[in-house]
């Protein structure tokens, strides 16, 4: 595979010492950071919105960050996580009334917008908004959690997803999110993802004979993804 960008997800970081787990995770080697934002109502989780995106901008976080709102409704956050120093926005379909009006607003906010895919949602809802994705997000989990088991299925939804970007001739990344290990990231990039969240498989993995705590596991997740 040529491209290949890990998305460590900061739900399993700790966050008591949020900004330099973000650091460190990109000092060893990560891409972009993997923001979820749950509201215990889409979700049955509450985690964080528009102000710790905030923060970890005045903290000196430069790297992408990649807002995935499990949220709903969406429109009303889009301008707070623009505001904030988000790269790239994403929601649930099923979260938004308007879905056209949404990825405008993300695109004319000059953030990267796309749509997320539950297990069981399908791909139909990219129909006849292709042309303002910039991302899809294929959930392997579903939403709420960190620490899930990969769900199979998502690896033909993947395959679907690949084959509809590759058909668009757009530059649109496939994104996987939930579950993804050392151990399967090999075949789940096979499957046509290019953009690979990790959260508990890389912040449960640290190691203190690393000089940046997580180099071993973003090199593995690396190495294995670049085999398929
Ligand atoms: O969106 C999410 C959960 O809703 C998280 O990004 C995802 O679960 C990452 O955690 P892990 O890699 O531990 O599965
Ligand atoms: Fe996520």
């Amino acid at each position: 595979m040529t491209d290949c960008r890990i998305a460590p997800s900061i739900l399993s970081a700790d966050f008591a010492r949020l900004g330099a787990e973000v650091e460190n995770v990109l000092a060893s080697g990560a891409d972009m950071i993997h923001f979820d934002v749950m509201d215990n109502h889409f979700v049955p989780n509450l985690t964080f919105g528009a102000p710790v995106c905030k923060a970890l901008r005045n903290y000196g976080v430069t790297a992408t960050i990649d807002v995935h709102l499990m949220v709903d409704p969406v429109d009303r956050l889009i301008g707070d996580f623009l505001d904030a120093g988000a790269d790239i926005i994403t929601f649930h379909p099923e979260a938004s009334a308007h879905i056209d009006r949404s990825l405008s607003l993300i695109k004319e906010g000059g953030a990267k917008a796309g749509l997320v895919f539950n297990p069981a949602t399908p791909l139909a809802y990219l129909d006849y908004v292709m042309d303002k994705i910039d991302m899809v997000l294929i959930m392997s989990v579903n939403p709420g959690f960190g620490g899930q088991s990969f769900i199979p299925t998502a690896l033909d939804k993947l395959r679907d997803a690949r084959a509809r970007i590759d058909a668009s001739g757009r530059d649109i990344w496939l994104e996987v999110d939930g579950g993804v290990k050392v151990d399967n990231i090999k075949e789940i990039a096979a499957a046509g993802a290019d953009t690979f969240v990790a959260g508990s498989a890389i912040f449960n993995h640290r190691r203190d004979d690393d000089p940046n705590g997580y180099d071993s596991v973003v090199r593995d997740l690396k190495a294995e993804a670049a085999k398929a």
